[in-house]
């Protein structure tokens, strides 16, 4: 389903390390996987559950499955077709692409695929630059904001300092970083973020507004009372600190803080659709896939990326069969267990 291997054989070395590195010892990354490897499904029996329905609403939006594509870098790295190839993916999938800040094609240009688009955000500390970018995603009809705020400043990622890549190759650039002058700026993470720049966002745009990188349950109170739209507990994909919590582990009491009144996704390790079933049972409304994504882009491209999603999708429906569930909604975390010893 997912032909990683395929994707490592095609890339170059370099730009496999960047896709599939984290920062640090890659403590963080690995825990993102192993979180799921300690969980153990405790399915339910003699349901009479038929045919399954994934359908999932979100922020206006709605979804054929729990899943949606998380934002990531650089796609003409992986394929010439880039972000577009993922869009187009998406919307064969009925899903929503979150496009990255640093894609490498124009966010108009990504929305003439049809797709659903959320754009990713890191706020720069040149304000009105910010407002130019916000009005760009607007522009192409991006249906939500997602801000990242676990990036004050950019992760160690130890294989790109070895690799010396630190730049995109010529003839590539993030095309959204265009100012009125055309000219591209670099991305800044802004080490003065803080819960102004939420409000100050709050107050230029009508999109709804979703933090991602939130792992510590009393951020995630300050982003009720903030008036923020939805969560993402995610740390990065493992490339921002290393030795964060697992995105699973920091699930659940991030789910209790927030105690129903926004929707609460999950990024980081998801690989199978049990991954999926668990992190929905544990109180997450969707989750996001990152390097699985890019790897089906390196290998396909578009029919890559939708062998990928479509495989997902089988197998959460069939784990959910198997689960006694019918649709998402039906799951709860009496359905996880992590056995002792
Ligand atoms: C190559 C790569 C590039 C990424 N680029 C971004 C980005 O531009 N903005 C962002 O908020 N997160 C970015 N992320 C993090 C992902 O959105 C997501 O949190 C992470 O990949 C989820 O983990 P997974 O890869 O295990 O699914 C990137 C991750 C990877 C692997
Ligand atoms: C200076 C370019 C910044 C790209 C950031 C992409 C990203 O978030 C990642 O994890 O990589």
């Amino acid at each position: 389903m997912v032909d990683e291997a395929g994707a490592r054989r095609r890339l170059d070395p370099a730009h496999w390390d960047f896709f599939a590195g984290g920062a640090g010892d890659e403590r963080t990354l690995g825990a993102n996987v192993e979180a799921f490897g300690r969980r153990r499904i405790v399915p339910r029996v003699l349901r009479g559950t038929g045919e399954r329905d994934l359908r999932t609403g979100l922020l206006g939006c709605e979804l054929t499955m729990p899943v949606l594509i998380a934002p990531t870098a650089f796609h003409r790295l992986a394929h010439p077709d880039g972000e577009v190839a993922t869009a187009r993916a998406a919307a064969a999938a009925g899903t929503v692409l979150v496009v990255s800040m640093a894609a490498t094609q124009p966010v108009g240009e990504i929305a003439t695929t049809g797709a659903l688009l959320w754009f990713q955000l890191y706020p720069q500390p040149d304000r009105e630059f910010t407002t130019t970018v916000v009005r760009r995603a607007e522009a192409a009809g991006c249906r939500a904001l997602v801000v990242t705020v676990d990036s004050p400043v950019f992760g160690r990622r130890e294989r790109d300092l070895r690799n010396g890549f630190l730049d995109l190759p010529s003839g590539l650039a993030c095309e959204n970083m265009r100012d009125a002058d055309g000219r591209i700026r670099d991305i800044v993470m802004d080490e003065g973020l803080s819960w102004d720049s939420i409000a100050w966002l709050r107050s230029r745009t009508h999109l709804p507004i979703v933090l991602k990188g939130v792992l510590h349950p009393a951020d995630a109170r300050l982003a009720v009372e903030h008036g923020v739209d939805a969560l993402i507990v995610s740390n990065h994909g493992g490339r921002q600190l290393d030795g964060a919590i697992a995105s699973l582990d920091a699930l659940p009491a991030v789910v209790e803080a927030v105690g129903g009144r926004l929707p609460v996704l999950l990024d980081g390790g998801v690989r199978r659709g049990t991954d999926v079933l668990v992190a929905l049972a544990l109180g997450a409304t969707a989750v996001l896939v990152g390097r699985p994504v890019i790897w089906g882009l390196t290998t396909g491209g578009a029919d890559g990326v939708r062998s990928v999603l479509e495989g997902l999708r089988t197998e959460l429906d069939r784990a959910l069969a198997l689960a006694g569930a019918a649709r998402p909604t039906e799951l709860g975390a009496d359905l996880v267990a992590v056995p002792r010893g």
